[in-house]
């Protein structure tokens, strides 16, 4: 067998032709939407993703606003960055993009984000609305990993999903949005504390692997036909690599690349939180 592609980049392409429409209906009505960016720090890949989501919102007719700060920058530059951002008008929904460097306070930041501007649905109040399934902004990455399963028809009701990694970006919350009755899958969210991993992976139907462990996810842990998404990225001298081993795909089912899986998906559903923040202020 060898494993259908979830195609991410694609797919995220489809998206941006669908949101640039909303947006020229906005744009009609006097709204414009307007994303902002808080990037601290020289990180090569933050910078690259950060120009990734200014591209995408020229794309789609979206306005864009960003605020770079050194990496010397302290707790205090970053959160008058925010607190700029939360009141300019032009910015109608924002994010920090993370890792912040070492020596700053992450959730502290998150905290001082207007939970109305929260466009990464990072904001505490944003995640208790996840947790208590109320409507809230939801995290891009698990947002986009939903989203591409269900452009491709794999339905997620009653699925048995393993999910690798517990981190606050993507694999905790996608624990819980997994599980709301709309998705209504069973989720096991193992990490670097579970006792004989392939043992869970091997009963999965969907096995999320975000762990940021370089093949991480191998051939004899997928069942036959199981669907597969390489969500964790690890930067080497050979280029970017994934959780999932490659020849993962000669027994699973769907998968998706890395990269062109889940990272534009993670940009496509950002633009997609902004619109939407954009076209409730309308209602
Ligand atoms: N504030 C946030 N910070 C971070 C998030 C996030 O959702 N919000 N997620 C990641 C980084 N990220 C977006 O910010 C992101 C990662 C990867 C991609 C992507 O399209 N990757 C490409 C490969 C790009 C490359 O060559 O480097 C792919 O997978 O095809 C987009 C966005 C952590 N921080
Ligand atoms: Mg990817």
């Amino acid at each position: 067998m060898t494993a259908q592609v979830l195609d991410g980049k694609a797919t995220a392409a489809a998206i941006r032709e669908e949101l640039k429409e909303r947006v020229a209906a906005l744009r009609a009505r006097g709204v414009v939407p307007g994303l902002g960016t808080i990037l601290v720090g020289d990180d090569p890949g933050s910078h690259a993703y950060v120009r990734g989501k200014h591209r995408d919102c020229a794309e789609v007719g979206i306005a864009s606003i960003r605020k770079d700060l050194p990496a010397d920058a302290t707790q205090a530059d970053v959160e008058a960055a925010v607190a700029e951002l939360n009141a300019d008008p032009a910015c109608t929904g924002f994010i920090v993009q993370l890792p912040l460097p070492r020596g700053l306070d992450e959730n502290r930041v998150l905290e001082k984000i207007d939970p109305a501007k929260d466009a990464d649905g990072l904001h505490p109040s944003n995640l208790g609305k996840l947790v208590l399934m109320e409507e809230a902004p939801l995290p891009c990455t698990p947002r986009g990993i939903v989203e591409l399963l269900n452009r491709y028809g794999v339905s997620l009701r009653g699925a048995e999903v393993v999910v690798v990694g517990r981190g606050v970006t993507v694999g905790r919350p996608l624990g819980l949005l997994l599980t709301r009755r709309s998705e209504n899958a069973t989720v096991t969210l193992c990490h670097t504390g579970t006792r004989d991993l392939a043992a869970h992976t091997r009963r999965a139907d969907i096995v999320v692997a975000a762990a940021g462990v370089p093949g991480l996810i191998t051939k004899d842990m997928v069942s036959p036909g199981a669907v597969v998404l390489d969500v964790g990225v690890t930067r080497t001298e050979k280029g970017l690599v994934g959780d999932v081993a490659p020849d993962v795909a000669e027994v699973a089912g769907y998968l998706s690349p890395n990269p062109g899986g889940v990272g534009p998906m993670t940009r496509a559903m950002l633009l997609t939180n902004v619109v939407e923040a954009a076209e409730r202020s309308l209602s």
